[in-house]
């Protein structure tokens, strides 16, 4: 086949309903914003990609894409140049920080990611070849998914209340699980800790164990604890938790806490890039790398990340932000190719309560989601809903993810702690 050039990109930023989610940096605004690329190659091909949609990040992405007309979307090694040419040696930080830290080399790789997803993309449809194919090829047919709770209030303030209602106890949080459990059949359990006093959480995994006896379970406080605090806790959920994920800030702090717990503790905060995984493996921080695409510069490159935790021993989960039905299918097809994938994957597919970009949302079937066999990601845009969300984008007010300002506009009092206990 001859060169598959880059002909236009519309980069396009947009808004969906997002429900008062509580996590350690405070909670989420109304909105949730994600940015979408469609990338236009020779031959009519169209790649979709998704990536966040803070404005910092925005501007980055709309610099990249005008660097990558008359790409050969076959060239993802000068699509990485291309980027890093033409947004320079630049820091974009999120404000919430429950990714970790933030860099250049971060940076790059967020700014790659959607138009390495929508480039793959566009050689799925030029091939006829689903996007796992392009990985390397299915080594399974479903990717499974974990419920992924969170504590929440009833509704924002002022607004009615969301499908899902209050959780704000252990209470709570079993009857949501139910939910989740009776409508996507998930086969594990993840708590979005780091709200309340730890003892309060680990009530909370308590009761999701004798509610639950079959589900494996993890519990995630996003470095809510100090080494000290996080030692307490795996002590007393040994036996209860698959993982744990991130109770402390840093590689030294986690590889202190490793030496006692029983579990191993997994992390989507302190092993974040390439550069983290050596100290990581030398130290011992870590027994499980959440590999997410968006931030770690790709499906390649997430898939070089799996191959390089298999070498180490490491086990592989998935991490995942608000995210809409381009992300979910980049995610499945890259579930699928990953050999070592050890865990159920993250989604807060359930907190869209049916929002999308994407013509028809891939489902959940006992937890998992059936990868698509169709050429491509296999979701097509839904061009309307776009437009829609686009519009709501330029309404909403919101411009970055900042969980911490919306709380303080609710509770001047907050104050962001990191460890708070
Ligand atoms: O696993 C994680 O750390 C996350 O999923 C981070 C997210 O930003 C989550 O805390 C959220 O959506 O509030
Ligand atoms: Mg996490």
């Amino acid at each position: 086949m001859s060169r598959l050039d880059v002909r236009h990109i519309v980069v396009t930023p947009i808004a969906f309903p997002d429900p008062p989610l509580l996590n350690a940096a405070g909670v989420h605004e109304p909105w949730a914003l994600r940015t979408i690329v469609e990338v236009y190659a020779d031959g009519g091909l169209v790649g979709l990609g998704e990536t966040y949609g803070d404005a910092a990040h925005l501007v980055l992405v709309e610099k990249a894409a005008g660097a990558l007309i008359g790409l050969d979307a076959f060239n993802l090694n000068d699509l990485r140049s291309r980027v890093a040419a033409a947004i320079g040696v630049v820091d974009a930080p999120d404000r919430h920080g429950l990714t970790g830290a933030s860099s250049a080399e971060k940076t790059l790789a967020r700014v790659v990611s959607p138009f390495e997803v929508a480039c793959l993309d566009v050689q799925g449809h030029a091939t006829e070849r689903p996007v796992a194919d392009l990985l390397g090829g299915r080594i399974r047919d479903r990717v499974p998914f974990s419920a992924y709770l969170f504590y929440k209030w009833a509704a924002h303030p002022g607004a009615e209340p969301d499908e899902w209602g209050e959780a704000l106890d252990a209470e709570g949080i079993v009857r949501q699980a139910r939910g989740m459990i009776d409508r996507y059949g998930f086969g594990s359990i993840k708590l979005k800790g780091g709200v309340f006093h730890p003892d309060e959480e680990i009530a909370a995994i308590e009761a999701l164990r004798e509610a639950f006896p079959e589900h494996p379970l993890r519990l995630d406080p996003n470095c809510a604890w100090t080494p000290a605090t996080s030692r307490r806790v795996a002590e007393r959920t040994t036996g209860l938790l698959e993982y744990l994920e991130d109770p402390t800030e840093g590689l030294a702090g986690m590889a202190e806490v490793a030496r006692s717990a029983s579990m191993p503790l997994a992390t989507n905060m302190c092993v974040i890039g390439f550069g983290d995984i050596a100290e990581s493996v030398r130290r011992g921080s870590v027994g499980v790398v959440l590999s997410d695409h968006h931030y770690w510069g790709g499906l390649r490159a997430s898939a070089e990340l799996a191959a390089i935790c298999r070498t180490f021993g490491i086990g592989v989960s998935m991490h995942s932000n608000s995210h809409l039905g381009i992300s979910l299918a980049a995610m499945v097809h890259l579930g699928a190719a990953v050999p070592n994938l050890s865990y159920a994957a993250d989604t807060h597919t359930p907190w869209q309560c049916g929002a999308d970009v994407v013509a028809e949302t891939l489902t959940f079937v006992d937890g998992s989601v059936a990868v698509p066999t169709g050429p491509g990601l296999g979701v097509a845009l839904d061009r309307d809903a776009l437009a829609r969300m686009h519009a709501d984008y330029l309404r909403c007010g919101v411009t970055e993810r900042n969980d911490t300002g919306y709380m303080r506009s609710i509770d001047p009092a907050y104050e962001r702690k990191r460890p708070r206990w």
